[in-house]
């Protein structure tokens, strides 16, 4: 029945204030009253619908997407929204388009690459969307190892120009976004070579296509790379190949912010360390740590929904039977889950703070925490995409057969956000890289260098090598101190453990190769300390609200003891705890599971998500799923006839045969 909440009893169970929970959850007043506001908008202007997204064929698709995106822009400047305005209704039309990277990648590679001059010169041209751009680095050969991309920008004196190219087949650019099929102009990652000299990889802003007819222009090969993984999905977007055969450029379309090409030809390094070329990584990994809260929240919310209306078993005397929320297995999936949500959330906003903390540093000449902001960055963005991919295909599975349709929004979520693992990086080889920041740390303990920051904790060395959990009871698992202490001993003591064993190797560098599986386990532990810590932290500060900080007590709770139990080997084998302990923990947990029950819808609907939004039949914010589940199957195209086309192709003439074998 329309109109009916069928969740409202759940919602009347809350012991907090979700709307002040609601603000919490978007991090400001502010930020709240302007996603609800930009979500409202979206999900009730018919251009943004979603109807029937995943039948339409690749080329329909991209077309749709393409109508969309426009039609976004269109709304965007019609309503004279801002720039964060604008961010926010991109996100809530929710379809990956080539202005996520014109947007998330070209702009910042400009900004943050480029000198004032060139900034000047590009920069309203890609605000006003008069040129759509991509970022072009990664190759058919090469990906992670950048140093090891082949395209080549050649100075040419007697032009004043780079000759772009691309001299090999795996040197063909092979998955930049928005690349295949729309934009006009690429950063360009290649190798700077002047006066027979390679001085290493730089950013390039090259045109690709003409303005006029969108022709590709001379010397350029370009084309989208194929079908991606999922129905629909990311295949709205055109991740793309291009190729350079000698195509030149001037030369002040090198990027030179962090070394320049003189006249001459002459390379000049800046001041500026050369990182800052990695600069876009940075910004977008930690725009992608914000992102993970949102993609988690928005499976939990629908896997939280669909198990309090889902019953299965245990009707007494005729009575109704069980939700399935209130079978301890079910919550011991999904709770932490939820808990993971906010976790993220917090540390998402700790993350942004530290991003715009470095940059302004950067501004200043200040280097000094340039090598903490990409350990982080690489850390958190491995360790929260990896929680929130996982994440997604557990809350999949919590649906039960349900969640394998693709009305319960599910499926699309997992396809779209698991490649999240992989871009901006391989999660593992961002593990490597927080790994060598650990063991630089432990091999600089006695140097009189202090560590600071996330780091800090190393300072403590020699009482976190021998300090024990003073645990007794359960409800000690509750104490801030001792649950920071139990992360920090753990990642300190397996960084120690793999620096000892490097120092075992002759060759540091094979060392580090042959115990590399043991050094991203100690990453691992690293970063869930950085969000235990960040999840703690924020519960010091001032929280209003009836019951809000209550509950996310529970949840910071939840979130530290499952992560406790799940990696007991570690807190065991390193000796900070005992099994006793342990099992304590496990208590404690459980206890957390039953205080959460009765919160559990409210938490989830503390996300604020539309319908539209959540696009799941499952997750619907009435709970009203059979009816609904019920009238989408008769939308399938294939239930537009009642016999299906083929039949009198294949079905009939198989039925008929065996109607001549029956008579024989
Ligand atoms: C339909 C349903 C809809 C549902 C939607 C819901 C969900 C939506 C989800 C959407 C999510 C978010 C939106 C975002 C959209 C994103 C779109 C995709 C964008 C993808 C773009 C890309 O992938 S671009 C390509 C990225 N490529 C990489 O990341 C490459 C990885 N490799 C590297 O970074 C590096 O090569 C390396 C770090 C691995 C190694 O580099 P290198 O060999 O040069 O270095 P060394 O190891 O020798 O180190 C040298 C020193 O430099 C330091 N270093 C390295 N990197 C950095 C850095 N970035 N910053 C600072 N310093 C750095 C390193 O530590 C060494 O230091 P020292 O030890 O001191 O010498
Ligand atoms: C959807 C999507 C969008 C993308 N968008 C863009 C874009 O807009 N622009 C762009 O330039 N690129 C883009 N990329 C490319 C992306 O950045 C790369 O795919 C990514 O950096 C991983 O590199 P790779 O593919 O070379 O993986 P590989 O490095 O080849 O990884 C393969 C395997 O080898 C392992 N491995 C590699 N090196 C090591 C090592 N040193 N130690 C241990 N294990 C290792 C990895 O863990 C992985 O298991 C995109 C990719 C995808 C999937």
């Amino acid at each position: 029945m329309e109109g009916v909440d069928y969740l409202a009893d759940e919602r009347k169970k809350a012991e907090f204030d979700v709307n002040e929970m609601k603000i919490v959850w978007a991090g400001s007043r502010h930020n709240f009253e302007l996603s609800d506001r930009i979500s409202k908008l979206v999900a009730n202007d018919p251009g943004f619908s979603k109807e029937g997204r995943t039948m339409l064929p690749r080329k329909e698709l991209f077309k749709n997407t393409l109508r969309k995106a426009t039609y976004a822009w269109k709304r965007i400047i019609e309503l004279r929204l801002s720039e964060e305005e604008a961010a926010k209704l991109r996100h809530f039309v929710d379809e990956p388009a080539f202005t996520d990277l014109h947007w998330g990648m070209f702009i910042p590679a400009i900004k943050g690459q480029g000198t004032d001059e060139q900034q000047k010169k590009w920069l309203p041209l890609a605000y006003k969307m008069q040129i759509i751009g991509c970022y072009a680095q990664t190759e058919l050969g090469h990906g992670s190892n950048v140093q090891g991309l082949e395209t080549t920008a050649t100075f040419d004196p007697q032009t004043d120009e780079f000759v772009i190219h691309s001299p090999t087949l795996t040197s063909s650019k092979w998955w930049p976004g928005g690349l295949g099929k729309v934009s006009t102009h690429a950063v360009v990652y290649a190798r700077l070579i002047t006066n027979g000299k390679d001085y290493g990889i730089n950013g390039f802003i090259v045109q690709l296509r003409s303005l006029e007819d969108h022709k590709p222009l001379p010397g350029v090969t370009v084309g989208d790379i194929g079908l991606k993984f999922g129905n629909g999905a990311y295949n709205t977007m055109d991740n793309g190949v291009l190729r350079f055969d000698h195509v030149r450029i001037p030369r002040d379309q090198m990027l030179m912010r962090v070394s320049q090409v003189t006249r001459e030809g002459k390379y000049v390094q800046s001041d500026v360390p050369r990182q800052l070329l990695y600069g876009t990584m940075v910004y977008v990994r930690q725009t992608i740590v914000s992102d993970a809260s949102n993609a988690l929240s928005r499976a939990v919310c629908i896997a939280t929904r669909y198990s309090a209306v889902r019953r299965q078993f245990g009707s007494q005397n005729g009575g109704q039977e069980i939700q399935v929320i209130d079978y301890k297995t079910q919550q011991n999936r999904l709770f932490p889950l939820l808990a993971s949500a906010y976790a993220f959330r917090f540390v998402g906003e700790w993350l942004k703070w530290l991003y715009t903390d470095v940059t302004q540093r950067l501004q200043a000449n200040d280097f000094s925490t340039l090598p903490e902001a990409h350990a982080c960055t690489a850390g958190l963005k491995s360790l929260t995409t990896t929680a929130t991919a996982d994440g997604i295909e557990e809350c999949r599975k919590l649906c039960g057969g349900h969640g394998y349709l693709c009305s319960s929004g599910l499926p699309e979520l997992f396809a779209v956000y698991v490649p999240a693992c992989t871009y901006e990086g391989d999660n593992t080889v961002l593990l490597l890289q927080v790994a060598r920041f650990l063991m630089k740390t432990v091999s600089q303990l006695g140097s009189g260098k202090k560590p600071v920051g996330t780091i800090a904790y190393m300072g403590r060395i020699e009482h976190l090598m021998q300090c024990r959990s003073d645990v007794k009871q359960a409800k000690d698992w509750l104490k801030p101190s001792a649950v920071v202490e139990a992360f920090e001993a753990r990642a300190a003591r397996m960084s120690v453990a793999c620096a000892q064993n490097l120092s075992k190797f002759d060759n540091p560098e094979e060392g580090f190769a042959e115990l590399a599986a043991d050094l991203a386990e100690a990453a691992v532990a690293h970063c869930q300390l950085i969000v235990v810590s960040k999840f703690i932290e924020k519960l010091q500060q001032d929280i209003p609200g009836e019951g809000v900080k209550q509950q996310l007590e529970v949840l910071c709770g939840i979130y530290y003891l499952f992560l406790l139990h799940k990696h007991q080997g570690d807190f065991l084998g390193t000796g900070y705890i005992t099994s006793k302990q342990a099992s304590l923990a496990n208590d404690q947990l459980r206890a957390l599971y039953s205080q959460l029950r009765p919160n559990a819808i409210s938490l989830v609907d503390a996300f604020n998500y539309t319908d539209h939004f959540l696009d799941s039949i499952l997750g619907r914010y009435d709970g009203n799923v059979y009816p609904k589940l019920y009238e989408a199957a008769w939308k399938d195209p294939l239930n537009q006839s009642d016999i299906a086309d083929g039949f009198h192709e294949y079905i009939r003439p198989l039925l008929k045969q065996q109607l001549r074998t029956a008579r024989l």
